[in-house]
């Protein structure tokens, strides 16, 4: 899984409230308190979708709350061999960067931003690609646009399926939890970017969401006779834009996978049902890409026994460049922690803040 970034739910979805505590006096609202799960027809129609994208899709899987918290994760149902392909997912269900360069309305712009604005350059491209389907969806239902059954089941807002992120706090909270941490910094520059992007973005895809609420003609040529008034839909950051903008990126730090270098195509892609795999430092499961067409094959990394949990390796926790206090700013979650993470910011955990040596 990537971690390129340095630099409401559809209409058709129902969404299971679990509690009616939506706000807390003291700021941040435990997510267990607002989580919201995917129903489970979501999912039968993200099989169903990926299937007819020609996916294959071992009988003995299913989807389930899972057993490390922090929504949902894949089960098997039966006894699954090792090196058995679990599944594998087309390059056409998958969101790439192919599909940022091939956009017929803005994918000029979006190259030119790809190859001027350095390395992030693809994560806002490909976030300005999410947030426009996102937002296409909204306003014509799911059914309107290409990956619709798979932009059923993303964490678009906070709590969905316990989808944590800081992404998603205001500002007065990321001060209040934050500061004093490890995370501070990096969680302010990574909100200051994404505030960058939203005005770029806004620039780049506002014309395509106006156009699709019927609020633009499709053939509005920017040409006006000079006693016209003079239409400057653009001016303002348009409703709904910087909700979705976040939520991309949230998809993206969260669920986005790299194969190859950062230099080839798939330096950051969306992999549908690869992503819904929980992390563990001890996978049971591998994927790899197919150089030929670029189907990506996900296969059992050693026997597994019925009801078993599959897990993949997002990042090892050894890996020093990803300590524990930086997997919460990236993935929304500390792998082994079920507290509440705002308790632990909270109380200056050692997993935030770094100790002092006693002299
Ligand atoms: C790639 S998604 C996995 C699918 C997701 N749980 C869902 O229901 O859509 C990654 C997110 O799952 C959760 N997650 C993954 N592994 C976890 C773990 N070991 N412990 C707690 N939460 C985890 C975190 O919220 C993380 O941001």
């Amino acid at each position: 899984m990537t971690a390129c970034f340095v630099l409401s739910s559809s209409p058709s979805k129902t969404i299971t409230q679990h509690s009616t505590q939506l706000f807390s006096s003291s700021g941040l609202v435990d997510i267990q308190a607002i989580s919201r799960d995917t129903p489970g027809s979501s999912y039968d129609l993200l099989l169903d979708w990926l299937r007819a994208k020609g996916a294959t899709v071992n009988d003995n899987l299913c989807f389930q709350p899972s057993s490390r918290g922090g929504g949902y994760g894949a089960f098997v149902t039966d006894n699954v061999a090792k090196g058995e392909i679990l599944v594998e997912i087309p390059r056409s269900a998958c969101v790439t960067l192919d599909n940022v360069k091939n956009d017929p309305d803005s994918g000029e712009v979006f190259q030119k931003l790809m190859t001027q604005a350095g390395p992030g350059g693809n994560t806002v491209a490909l976030a300005g690609i999410l947030a426009k389907k996102r937002l296409v969806a909204l306003a014509k239902g799911s059914e309107a646009i290409e990956y619709g059954p798979y932009f059923d089941t993303l964490p678009w807002e906070r709590g969905i399926n316990s989808q944590e992120h800081m992404l998603f706090w205001s500002d007065e909270d990321v001060d209040t939890f934050m500061k004093g941490t490890m995370c501070y910094s990096e969680a302010k520059s990574l909100r200051e970017e994404v505030d960058l992007a939203i005005s770029v973005l806004n620039k780049i895809i506002g014309k395509s969401i106006l156009t699709a609420r019927g609020e633009l003609s499709e053939t509005d040529s920017g040409f006006n006779f000079p006693w016209d008034p003079k239409p400057e839909p653009l001016k303002q950051i348009i409703d709904g834009l910087p909700e979705a903008v976040r939520g991309a990126f949230v998809c993206l730090l969260t669920r986005a996978f790299q194969d190859g270098d950062d230099d080839d195509e798939d330096a950051e892609k969306l992999v549908p049902w690869l992503d819904m795999l929980q992390h563990s430092d001890e996978p049971n499961i591998r994927h790899a890409m197919r150089k030929d067409d670029g189907t990506v094959e996900v296969r059992a990394g050693r026997d597994l026994q019925a009801g078993e949990e599959l897990f993949n390796q997002y990042r090892s926790e050894k890996d020093e460049t990803m300590p524990y206090h930086r997997f919460f700013t990236r993935y929304g979650f500390v792998p082994g922690i079920e507290e509440n993470i705002a308790d632990l910011l909270k109380d200056k955990s050692s997993i935030f803040v770094a100790q002092k040596a006693e002299v």
